[in-house]
């Protein structure tokens, strides 16, 4: 049986997308089904670590544009993503599988503080851990979180599950005439201005030589596919 082409994964999972159809919140068959997917690697033997974003709660952007302080209103979408974490683990848990929750802001009768050594140990032993409150610093975004843990990792490639099945020449949401990239350099990523991660987190990937693939959330098998080196969303090379 062939072999998969990542050990380490940092899996970037949507915040957004975890609402499903509803208007809010944690849709209780989409985390099933991300969980399933997950769960289909773990058993290749793939080490898995799993940033979690925060826009099917909350996000500062949201309230500083209705007044808020803006780091205020950061902290608040940082908590958003602990909720999003612990809601995924006991999924996990449902699931028959251990995944232990890290944040990076200290809530510590809840979850336990982000530490790396631990979570180092934890994916060797083949456990998932979910990484949650993103870098713990406001004006970031958990897909620069998950460039950093995936680097702090060791991961092989971090991947960005999400809405949309790879990065096109525009938003493909707002422009139906864009087109897909099957691969793209980091350099004209960042020099396109591709909105669809933040330039932080591909500026630190290319300086830590650490791919990215972005792929759809939706799709059935993906997660399964990328990992196993096939051609899938599109690849962020160097
Ligand atoms: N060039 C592009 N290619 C693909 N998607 C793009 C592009 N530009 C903007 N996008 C948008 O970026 C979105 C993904 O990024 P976004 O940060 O909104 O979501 P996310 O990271 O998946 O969710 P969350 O922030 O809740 O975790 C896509 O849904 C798409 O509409
Ligand atoms: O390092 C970080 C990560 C996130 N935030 C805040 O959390 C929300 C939700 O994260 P998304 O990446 O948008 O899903 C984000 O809007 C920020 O307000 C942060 O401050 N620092």
């Amino acid at each position: 049986m062939s072999q998969p082409a990542y050990k380490r994964i940092l899996l970037k999972l949507s915040g957004e997308a975890l609402m499903g159809d509803d208007a809010y919140g944690i849709n209780r068959e989409v985390v099933a089904g991300i969980v399933n997917d997950v769960v289909e690697v773990t058993r290749i033997g793939v080490e898995v670590g799993i940033v979690i974003g925060g826009g099917n709660i909350f996000r500062g952007m949201a309230g500083a544009a209705s007044g808020m302080d803006r780091a205020t209103a950061d902290y608040m979408g940082m908590l958003a993503t602990v909720m999003n974490a612990i809601a995924l683990a006991d999924a996990f848990r449902a699931a028959g599988v251990n995944a232990r929750v890290q944040s990076a802001l200290r809530i510590d009768q809840v979850v336990e503080p982000y530490i790396r050594g631990k979570a180092i140990r934890y994916l060797e032993e083949g456990r998932v851990v979910i990484f949650g409150a993103g870098t713990g610093n406001p004006f970031f975004t958990t897909d620069t979180a998950a460039a950093l843990r995936g680097s702090e990792m060791g991961a092989d490639i971090v991947l960005k599950a999400t809405k949309v099945d790879g990065i096109y020449t525009a938003d493909p949401k707002k422009d139906p005439t864009a087109t897909r990239f099957q691969r793209i350099s980091f350099d004209e990523a960042i020099s396109r201005n591709l909105a669809v991660m933040d330039a932080t987190a591909f500026a630190l990937c290319r300086d830590q030589r650490l791919p990215i693939n972005v792929f759809s959330l939706f799709k059935s098998g993906a997660l399964k596919r990328v990992v196993m080196g096939e051609d899938e969303g599109t690849l962020v090379y160097c």
